[in-house]
């Protein structure tokens, strides 16, 4: 069995290394440009069209849990990947306690108010504030998928009333689930802090903009821990500046690395982080991939296929 292998960044010998150990009758190679020798398999992020266009492969691999950058590029190039060869994504692998740990974190610095004593402290303030109360602070998380699952676990362990929004109505237990664009204003209604991790679709580019902020209850807070595009900035600028919001924490922006001119870097109630909410952990992603290429091998059903329609 081949593989090719092409990721920008990532430790690649580190790659090639774990996966030959764990797929012993492979060989798994580094893609580099003008290679066209055969290959059954493609581990990719961020792929040169090149490397797919023309291939006759069994599976893709999307080194990552979001797969719109590679959608984008094949819409721009259909002949890159036939819809007959599938594309697999990563699910969880490790990103379900990065994004715990995020989501966890934030959200008792807001409900414990540490972000208004910070404000205090700046001004040498010594001022006890009321407590909030977790029946005042309910989160709403769009996108109950894999990673917003385990986000919806692990506050629910800290004792919030968590609910959920997403296409198809969810079944998790103790999370009170909404399904769809109509019952999306009832979701936002009771949300408090609003935790965004949809996967960037053409149904939910710019989802997040001032007609939804405005259903939130007042004082409420943004958590974007998903794509940039899925926020209008402008009208989050505008939901802070008119105190709809009073706090954002975002991990990722319409456009990366967010730009110095952006009025997001010096807004007083903007905390932010560099996309680095869950990344792809090697270890656990390889062990994932070994196993589906083994169950594929096998014929068995294995689940991470990415539904191209749909676009994720
Ligand atoms: N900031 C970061 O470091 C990272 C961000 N991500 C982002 O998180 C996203 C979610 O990842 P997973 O949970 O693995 O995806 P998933 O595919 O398991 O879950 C997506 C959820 O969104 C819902 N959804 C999709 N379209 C919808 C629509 N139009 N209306 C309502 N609900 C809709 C689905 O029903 C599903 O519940 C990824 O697509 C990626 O963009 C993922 C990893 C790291
Ligand atoms: O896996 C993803 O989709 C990411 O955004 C990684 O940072």
């Amino acid at each position: 069995m081949e593989i090719i292998f092409y990721h920008p960044t990532f430790d690649t010998p580190y790659w090639i290394a774990q996966l030959s150990k764990q797929l012993p009758g492979a060989n798994v190679r580094e893609w580099k440009k003008g290679d066209n020798q055969h290959a059954d398999y493609a581990l990719v992020w961020h792929p040169p069209v090149e490397m797919l266009q023309g291939r006759d492969l069994k599976a893709v691999f999307a080194l990552g849990a979001g797969v719109d950058s590679i959608l984008s590029k094949l819409k721009a190039n259909p002949e890159m990947l036939p819809e007959s060869i599938p594309l697999f994504r990563l699910e969880d692998t490790g990103m379900g306690l990065q994004m715990q740990e995020y989501a966890v974190s934030q959200v008792l610095h807001w409900f414990r108010r540490f972000d208004d004593y910070q404000a205090q402290q700046q001004k040498s303030e010594w001022q006890p504030l009321a407590d909030y109360h977790r029946e005042d602070f309910t989160i709403g998380i769009m996108g109950a998928g894999v990673l917003g699952g385990k986000v919806a676990e692990s506050l629910l362990a800290w004792g919030f009333p968590v609910r959920c929004w997403s296409r198809s109505r969810k079944t998790l237990p103790g999370v009170q689930s909404f399904a769809g664009t109509e019952e999306l204003g009832d979701f936002l209604r009771e949300t408090r802090v609003l935790i965004n991790l949809l996967p960037n679709t053409a149904e939910t580019v710019g989802i997040i903009n001032l007609n939804l902020l405005n259903q939130l209850q007042d004082n409420s807070y943004l958590l974007n821990l998903a794509r940039g595009v899925h926020v209008v900035e402008e009208e989050l600028l505008q939901a802070l500046n008119n105190n709809k919001l009073k706090g954002a924490m975002l991990d990722v922006f319409s456009r990366e690395p967010l730009p110095q001119e952006s009025p997001l870097w010096q807004h007083p109630r903007v905390v932010m982080t560099p996309h680095i909410a869950a990344v792809t952990r090697p270890q656990e992603a390889i062990a994932y991939i070994a196993r589906t290429i083994t169950g594929l091998e096998r014929g068995d059903h294995v689940s991470g296929q990415v539904d191209r329609q749909r676009g994720y």
